[in-house]
């Protein structure tokens, strides 16, 4: 499959966190529905990366390009709904809502943007069929395992349609046979569904799941491997 559209892109980005250079002329290129990793040991600069590319932090520093606009110069308000609307966020910790139900969390941002109760737990519940995490419904992210709270997760991440999903360690915090089927998912997923996934990871076999893999280094972009094998 060839991704070749550049969907987001980054040019010199630089991003000081108190004294540390977090990032120092990063440049990088998401292209459409392709599926990049970017690993690098730990303080390289992969969630600076992320967050500036998601627009959860304006850089110090160079531009991210999104669909043709300028994410790092869009005001407040244009940049949070652009987020909620075209980007998707997993983090780590899943960071469900523990007082509601799987449902419930994967319907709130429908809920959010106004769609009806009965419509958007539908969607819901066609979501949590992709991630194979039907059944769960009614548990509360305290009563699922590790590996479902995370496709919980993912799911409510894709649910409202968005062109990219920022995944920052998915699998960080699941045992390694957890954290294959939740790649496996993901990726089936986000392929399915021609959605971009820019996936943090320090783990090589997670990065193998990827299209392409660019490693950080120090703040910047020190190589690029694109992965021959089509999955
Ligand atoms: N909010 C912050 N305040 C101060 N320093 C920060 C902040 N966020 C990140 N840093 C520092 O910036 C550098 C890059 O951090 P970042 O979290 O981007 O790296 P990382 O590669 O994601 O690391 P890890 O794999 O450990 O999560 C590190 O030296 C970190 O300590």
């Amino acid at each position: 499959m060839s991704h070749e559209v550049p969907l987001l892109t980054a040019r010199a980005l630089a991003k000081t966190h108190g004294r540390t250079k977090a990032l120092r002329d990063a440049t990088i290129e998401l292209r459409a529905g392709e599926i990049l990793a970017v690993t690098g040991t730990s303080g390289s600069g992969k969630s600076t990366l992320l967050h500036c590319l998601a627009g959860i932090v304006r850089p110090d520093e160079g531009s991210v390009v999104y669909a043709g606009q300028r994410l790092d110069q869009l005001p407040d308000k244009r940049l949070s709904e652009l987020r909620r609307t075209e980007f998707g966020v997993v983090f780590q910790f899943g960071q469900l809502i523990p007082e509601l139900t799987a449902i419930d969390n994967v319907a709130l941002p429908l809920l959010l943007a106004g769609v009806g109760r009965a419509e958007a737990h539908k969607r819901a519940g066609a979501w949590m069929e992709r991630f194979g995490v039907r059944g769960q419904e009614e548990q509360r992210p305290g009563e699922m395992s590790g590996g479902q709270a995370q496709r919980v997760s993912m799911a409510r991440a894709l649910v409202t349609g968005p062109k990219i999903v920022f995944a920052d360690e998915p699998t960080g915090a699941l045992d390694s046979l957890a954290s294959e089927q939740v790649m496996a998912a993901m990726v089936h997923t986000a392929r399915e569904a021609g959605i971009a996934v820019l996936l943090i990871t320090h783990d090589h076999q997670v990065a193998a799941y990827a299209d392409r893999e660019v490693r950080l280094r120090d703040g910047a972009i020190e190589d690029s491997v694109d992965f021959e094998v089509a999955q």
